[in-house]
């Protein structure tokens, strides 16, 4: 398999044309399949898709909704990606999905991510996985220089794990690769020429150097200026 490629003329046909892709995917799945998962990003870029996609005219009460990653501070905190989720995409016809929510107010990830790796497993293989990109060449929270990123990136790494790392601004939560790679439908969502070079880099490295690269050859890129 090998990337694939999209370049929309702006923004805005980025997030109209993702946010179409991934109802139809979800709805085509639920044609044959009593349920369907929905794993995505936080950060800012998801946004214009989130607002789109939480109109789409699918059986969100059969989809389970879950982050790829967490940023470990309160789901009020404007770092907080559950708050993005629940004030973008978890309200219109999608209010009606069910939530995974990945913060569980313990003090650490550490003491979070068994009971959550138990429920992510219930919803694999992923139907549906967005992924975003930093301009590090990370993705979820799998950063470059993370203190466990080889154990998360490994292929009997457990669904969820807690990983630290210089280039976050805290502690984190993330799917690991296993989990992300195997989703029946993976998308990497970048804006703006930094993550077009940055892509274009890391896809000359190793994903111990860009994280990115473990995904690329499964993956849809859709980029636009
Ligand atoms: O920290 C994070 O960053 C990436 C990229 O975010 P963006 O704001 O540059 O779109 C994001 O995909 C990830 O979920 C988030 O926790």
């Amino acid at each position: 398999m090998s990337m694939e490629f999209k370049e929309y003329p702006d923004r805005e046909m980025l997030a109209l044309s993702v946010a179409d892709r991934i109802a139809g995917q979800l709805g085509q799945h639920l044609r044959t399949s009593p349920t369907a998962s929905l794993c995505v990003p936080g950060g800012t870029s998801p946004i214009p898709v989130f607002e789109t996609l939480s109109g789409a005219d699918i059986d969100w009460d059969r989809v389970t909704i879950f982050l790829g990653d967490e940023r470990w501070v309160d789901g009020e905190h404007k770092r907080s990606n559950g708050r993005l989720l629940r004030r973008h995409l978890l309200r219109d016809r999608a209010a009606a999905a069910s939530h995974i929510d990945l913060y569980t107010g313990d003090e650490r990830p550490e003491d979070a991510a068994d009971a959550l790796s138990q429920r992510i497993t219930e919803h694999l293989p992923i139907t549906v996985a967005l992924l975003g990109m930093g301009n590090d060449m990370h993705t979820a929270s799998l950063f470059p220089g993370g203190d466990r990123l080889a154990e998360a990136l490994a292929s009997d790494a457990p669904p969820l794990m807690a990983i630290h790392a210089p280039g976050a601004e805290e502690p984190r939560l993330t799917l690991t690769r296993p989990v992300l790679s195997k989703a029946i439908h993976l998308h990497l969502l970048i804006m703006g020429p930094e993550k077009r070079e940055a892509l274009e880099r890391a896809q000359k490295l190793d994903p111990l150097e860009a994280p990115i690269r473990a995904f690329l050859d499964a993956a849809t890129v859709h980029w636009a200026e």
